[in-house]
């Protein structure tokens, strides 16, 4: 394949929050998260112009949905406002906004022109970045044989599937689609932009980096500041989460407003992000614990199609932990001991899985339905409580399960035996299960994965990228 050495490829995983949703929001407490092997990767190239024509462009495209080609002119922002976008015209379709991508470029290039250093007449060279998200963040069907630009003779046409719709109108699994993508974008724009001496994807302090800008822009994307779990899943993987005070973005201006850069500048990398991410532990006894799964144990995940969505579930948790603080306090205080303790069980790599790791998740589930019967919010509902112990119960290799995240009715994660056969059990149940309930189970093809943002060849993207 015949790419300019120019061309940089990153990809950032997708999350699972095992346990501690709506612990999590508070710093007293910690998220046992899981990074996915799907992942969203953004492959970032020059736009070649012939001589003598000047462009001041930045394409972003997601080549799998139709009409996913977002074009940007941009300038400089009076009063240090940084670096503001003018979405353009793609053609005569109209201008179809994506926040997540407009807001991330506004981020990533104003941080590139006030916290290297540069010249505030910068101009960046015209580029196109390509977005490529594994099929698992999407449960529309696919057209596996439709096939970009050039015929398919690698397995990348499988790997990202070609979607017969519009972005918007494609289902969500869930997986962490917008944390992913603002990680992957970020960190494909500083990688491009950037002298390696200025940010090394590689580093510690180039992640570091990232964690902070890429928190910056998702919360300004979604208009809300969350937990942040998922965008730490997207840079550093598999990990305990303790969220960052939301004092930390309180000053920052809005983007292009005046003082948005240097503001910007100053809060990336400061002292004031006090998140913890632990990969790693060193217990007293000098022995070393990693957030991952036991060896021969796959963390599995489950897409439940039924159609019921219960919206407000955070605010009602929350209501209820202010009005009943001392029980509330309590079941908290409880819930995060199981929650470490089921990490514990997951990171030894002795013993026998059924019966360490199925203890552990129930005492977890136990708790969880009791926050769900105080608060009123369906976190375990009976629907979902009654097909986990199903598949526990009757699918030989399945250990335990949980409803993941905020909870609900739309995910399972499941913790499973690492082989064909258990799997081939499962796909068999949930087709038996959707068939004889009504609505649709559906094993993903994702797995848990311990590592984050990374690198990538380019090889994996043939037919995709010119
Ligand atoms: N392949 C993609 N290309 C471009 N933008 C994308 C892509 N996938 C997701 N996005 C952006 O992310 C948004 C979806 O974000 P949202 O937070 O609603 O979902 P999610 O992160 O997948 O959900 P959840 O947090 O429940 O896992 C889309 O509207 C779009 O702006
Ligand atoms: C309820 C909460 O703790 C978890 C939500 O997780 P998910 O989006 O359901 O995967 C919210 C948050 O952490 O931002």
């Amino acid at each position: 394949m015949q790419v300019p050495s120019s061309t940089t490829a990153v990809s950032a995983p997708g999350k699972v929050l095992l346990a501690g949703g709506y612990l999590v929001l508070d710093r007293q407490y910690t998220g046992l998260v899981f990074g996915l092997s799907a992942r969203i990767n953004v492959i970032a190239q020059e736009i070649r112009t012939s001589q003598g024509v000047q462009l001041s462009e930045i394409i972003v495209e997601s080549p799998q949905f139709l009409e996913a080609q977002w074009r940007y002119g941009y300038h400089l922002a009076h009063g240090n406002g940084g670096i503001k976008l003018t979405q353009l015209q793609v053609g005569t379709s109209q201008i179809n906004a994506n926040p997540f991508v407009e807001t991330t470029l506004a981020y990533a290039l104003t941080y590139i022109i006030a916290a290297a250093h540069l010249k505030p007449s910068h101009a960046f060279a015209p580029a196109r970045l390509t977005v490529l998200a594994d099929n698992d963040y999407y449960s529309q069907p696919h057209s596996a044989t439709s096939t970009p630009s050039s015929p398919p003779s690698s397995s990348s046409h499988h790997r990202f599937a070609k979607f017969p719709t519009k972005l918007k109108d494609a289902h969500k699994t869930g997986l962490g689609s917008s944390a992913a993508l603002v990680t992957a974008l970020t960190a494909a724009l500083l990688t491009h932009y950037l002298p390696r001496a200025a940010f090394d994807l590689a580093t510690d302090a180039g992640r570091r980096v990232l964690h902070d800008l890429a928190q910056a822009a998702h919360c300004a994307a979604q208009g809300k500041v969350g937990s942040g779990f998922d965008v730490a899943a997207a840079v550093y993987g598999s990990c305990a989460y303790r969220r960052f005070s939301p004092s930390v973005l309180a000053g920052l201006p809005e983007a292009g407003a005046p003082g948005f850069a240097p503001a910007l500048a100053g809060c990336v990398g400061s002292d004031a992000w006090d998140t913890e991410v632990v990969k790693v532990t060193k217990t007293a006894a000098g022995a070393t614990t990693e957030v991952r799964m036991p060896p021969g144990v796959a963390l599995r995940m489950c897409d439940v199609d039924c159609g019921s969505q219960t919206v407000g579930m955070v605010k009602q948790v929350l209501k209820w932990r202010e009005a009943d603080a001392a029980a509330s306090r309590a079941l908290w205080d409880e819930l995060q001991a199981r929650n470490e303790a089921l990490g514990a069980v997951l990171s030894s790599s002795s013993g026998d899985r059924k019966t360490e790791i199925a203890p552990a998740v129930a005492a977890v589930r136990e708790l969880v339905r009791r926050m769900g019967a105080a608060s009123g919010v369906p976190i375990e509902p009976e629907s979902q409580a009654a097909l986990l112990d199903a598949l526990r119960d009757n699918v030989e290799g399945v250990h335990e399960g949980v409803v993941p995240g905020a909870g609900g009715f739309d995910a399972l994660a499941l913790l499973v035996r690492d082989d064909e056969a258990t799997e081939v059990r499962i796909k068999e149940f949930l087709a038996r299960w959707s068939r004889e309930k009504g609505g649709s189970v559906r094993l993903l093809d994702v797995k848990g994965e311990t590592e984050g943002v990374r690198r990538e060849g380019l090889e994996q993207y043939e037919g995709w990228i010119a």
